[in-house]
């Protein structure tokens, strides 16, 4: 920013002027009266290659080095004013010269001085005339940009009291997105925010024939007949609509049929979309999206080309993107990410923008990172960070979002470049506060009230003759705060020597700013840079895709590990058939035929098959791992198998049964599940009522051998069970012989050695002892 205003002071020189171009969004009842008079009409297209002139009016804030930046902002919105013409703008935005501007008295500061009419004291408005009134015969404004933020009235009683069309900063903000949108999506979204500010802005002026109307154009004031029938207070006919509600309703309409329209052409885009896709282009969707946010200005466009090595439109003008663009680029891992270009913000962000622009803002809540971007070289970079996150907050950014983004310094090496030279000298103070255009003599229009303070001033240095008593810009700001003239003005000439800092001072207000930010970035690690950029020169480009890469892993990692996590909680929420990625513990072709050979023994390989074939292919692996859990929780609980395992709090039980298969060997039942406690210490007295009702029955049904111990152990004991504790088998094979005595005829049994060639044969298996032993065809 700074360099901007030096190269543009170097380049201050007179130029012709022309006649005022119009605002053709904002323009205010008032000020569109001089156009009619000459004949212009409302929404008449600007001239680009004369864009409208600017006066600037900066209250005056503290710190300095705050003031001085919000100034170099303020000259900067001005100068961004500017249409294209065929894509490009006229001129460059380095050679334009700065706008005339002047540093006023900041009635906020007072906080009890804020006039409801005008904002600022009368003093004030009076001395802005007279530099008005000096540039007025140089033709040299089209209007006054004021950077603060009017109501309705304020504005249009300064234009009275002016002459002249009056921007604020929403206003002005506005104006510029709709001077520099080129899409059709753009435009109605920019139209849209102007629809919504002049609504909220409605306020009685003057007519062309001296009655007060509403309304852009002055027109006289009518009552709409809408109404009659239905509103008003008479009994036979409504009162009809005023001239506020008329104009309500025209405002509301329109804004429908923009939103309709902006709805039309997202719809447009989404079926183009959709037909590339068929088509076989390259659609995008699925790949992860890094949304590159920041403050306007702040080089996200030439960072995001530098990365992607590609050519975005990029330009020194406030607010040159306002489309959010994707493009694609491959991370060092060799993963490809979508970098998603977008509006830049700005404090004061106008909320009639960020609700028009909702649906291009929604990518940067789609996005699965955010890379923040700063520009190193603005000297109020922490008031840029906090105004970026407070819009991040106030479009539903998630806490976590915020948390993970990176935060990238930009132009880094501006900030090499300017070294020892970093800050303005007092040759350029004097220089840049020249360009305020005020003449010498314009102090001595002003009111007596003002001249005294500034007289006061300007006699304190020249009694003392020298800078001694000078005072800082800041220490200003509370002497006049202490007098109690409102309004004094200051003008270029005077605060040539006295308002600025001097070099010194300013380095030592710049340096004290640099140790609080290092303080701060101490005390918060937020505020510390992840990585130091240039996207001009390309350094640390390599480092920031890096970074990106490895925020992506961590990411895609954290999810899986959640998704793993949900599944362990099994005790604290209703029992899933788990999913097929839950499938990864089945890790290896043997595991997968121990589990399917114990699973055949005991459901029979008919019952299996006939379990496996009711499901569709997608579910089979669910139920095969559902039916393995059961069959082993069977095995080591055969009264109430893998549910009373979960029900008595014997998970544990069930899972180290199922991993004994899973390495080829057979669990066995755990009498001492089967133990009946008292009532009064069962977790489930059902549970052991449904056990004595049917335990003879389940006993001579379990395919398994069951060697029941006499002795019976509480439940607490056996809650205390490790799985180590746990008596289970670990034999290669079941070589059993009694439950073969046991079985049904003609059923399989585990212990059958038919049973086991009959799976092995029917699902493709070779034999344990076998060299190649193939993955079945239950997972199809
Ligand atoms: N010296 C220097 N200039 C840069 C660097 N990155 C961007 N710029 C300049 O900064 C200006 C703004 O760059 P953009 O990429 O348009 O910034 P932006 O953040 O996209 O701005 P908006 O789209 O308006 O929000 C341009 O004049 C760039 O040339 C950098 O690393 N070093
Ligand atoms: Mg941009």
């Amino acid at each position: 920013m700074l360099r901007i205003l030096s190269l543009s002071r170097a380049s201050l020189n007179s130029r012709p002027h022309k006649l005022s171009p119009p605002f053709p969004i904002l323009s205010s009842s008032h000020s569109t009266l001089k156009q009619q008079s000459q004949g212009t009409e409302e929404n008449q297209s600007r001239d680009p290659s004369d864009p409208p002139r600017l006066f600037v009016v900066q209250p005056r804030l503290r710190p300095a080095t705050f003031l001085q930046a919000k100034l170099n902002e303020a000259l900067c919105l001005a100068n961004s004013l500017e249409e294209q013409r065929d894509g490009y703008f006229d001129s460059d935005f380095f050679d334009k010269e700065l706008p005339p501007h002047v540093i006023v008295q900041n009635p906020s500061l007072k906080s009890s001085k804020i006039r409801a009419d005008t904002y600022f004291g009368p003093g004030t408005v009076e001395n802005i005339k007279c530099h008005l009134n000096a540039l007025e015969s140089k033709d040299e404004v089209d209007a006054v940009f004021v950077n603060i933020i009017l109501s309705g009235v304020q504005q249009r009683n300064l234009e009275r009291i002016w002459g002249k069309p009056v921007l604020d900063r929403v206003g002005l903000i506005i104006e510029i997105f709709n001077a520099h949108a080129h899409t059709k999506e753009a435009k109605l979204q920019a139209e849209l925010a102007a629809l919504m500010y002049k609504k909220s802005r409605l306020v009685r002026v003057r007519g062309l024939d001296g009655r007060n109307a509403f309304g852009v154009s002055g027109e006289v004031e009518v009552v709409s007949a809408r109404g009659r029938g239905s509103g008003g207070r008479g009994f036979i006919s409504g009162a009809g609509e005023t001239e506020l509600q008329l104009q309500r309703r025209r405002i509301l309409e329109r804004r429908n049929h923009l939103l309709s329209q902006i709805e039309e052409v997202r719809r447009t885009r989404a079926v183009q979309r959709a037909a590339r896709k068929k088509r076989g282009g390259v659609d995008g969707r699925g790949l992860p999206t890094v949304a590159v946010v920041g403050y306007t200005n702040a080089g996200k466009s030439t960072l995001i080309s530098a990365l992607s090595d590609s050519d975005l439109y990029s330009d020194a003008r406030l607010f040159a993107t306002l489309d959010a663009r994707l493009k694609s680029v491959v991370l060092p891992s060799g993963r490809k990410v979508l970098l998603s270009d977008t509006v830049g913000f700005i404090s004061d962000l106008p909320v009639q923008l960020v609700e028009a622009f909702h649906s291009t803002l929604e990518k940067v809540l789609e996005a699965n990172l955010l890379v923040h971007v700063i520009d190193c070289t603005a000297p109020n970079r922490d008031e840029h960070r906090s105004t970026v996150l407070q819009v991040l907050q106030q479009i539903g950014v998630s806490e976590e979002k915020l948390q993970n983004m990176i935060e990238v310094w930009n132009k880094i090496d501006y900030e090499e470049e300017m070294g020892a030279d970093e800050y303005m000298d007092d040759a350029e103070y004097v220089e840049f506060s020249d360009c305020s255009g005020a003449e010498d003599g314009e102090t001595k229009d002003s009111p007596e009230e003002d001249c005294e303070v500034e007289l006061e001033l300007l006699d304190g240095k020249s009694v003392d003759g020298s800078d001694a008593l000078k005072p800082s810009l800041g220490e200003l700001g509370d002497t006049k705060q202490g007098d109690d003239s409102d309004g004094w003005l200051l003008s270029g000439d005077d605060s040539a020597d006295d308002y600025w800092y001097t070099r010194n001072e300013q380095q030592q207000a710049e340096t004290s700013n640099e140790c609080k930010v290092e303080k701060d970035s101490e005390a918060q690690p937020g505020h510390v840079p992840d990585v130091k950029v240039s996207a001009v020169t390309g350094v640390g480009l390599q480092q920031l895709l890096e970074l990106i890469d490895e925020k992506l892993k961590v990411q895609d990692e954290q999810q899986l590990k959640s998704e793993n996590n949900v599944g362990n909680s099994f005790i604290n929420r209703k029992w899933r058939p788990p999913r097929r990625e839950d499938q990864v513990w089945i890790q290896t072709a043997e595991a997968q035929a121990h589990a399917t050979v114990f699973l055949a023994k005991f459901f029979g390989r008919a019952g299996l098959m006939s379990f496996i074939s009711a499901v569709p292919h997608s579910q089979r692996p669910a139920l095969f791992q559902s039916l393995l859990f059961e069959a082993c929780g069977r095995t080591v609980n055969p009264v109430n198998g893998a549910v009373g395992l979960l029900w008595t709090g014997n998970w544990h039980v069930c899972q180290e049964a199922v991993e004994t298969v899973l390495r080829g060997g057979s669990p066995r039942a755990m009498p001492d599940l089967m133990a009946p406690t008292p009532a009064s210490e069962a977790t489930c007295t059902d549970m052991w009522k449904l056990r004595e009702e049917t335990s003879a029955n389940l006993n001579s049904r379990s395919k398994v051998s069951v060697s029941v111990s006499p002795k019976r152990k509480r439940v607490e004991e056996f809650k205390k069970l490790q799985p180590s504790d746990l008596d289970l088998c670990l034999t290669a094979s079941f070589t059993g012989k009694r439950a073969a005595d046991d079985r049904r005829p003609g059923t399989p049994s585990m212990n059958s050695e038919d049973s086991v060639t009959t799976a092995c044969f029917e699902f493709a298996f070779t034999d344990q002892q076998g060299a190649d032993k193939k993955l079945l065809n239950l997972f199809l």
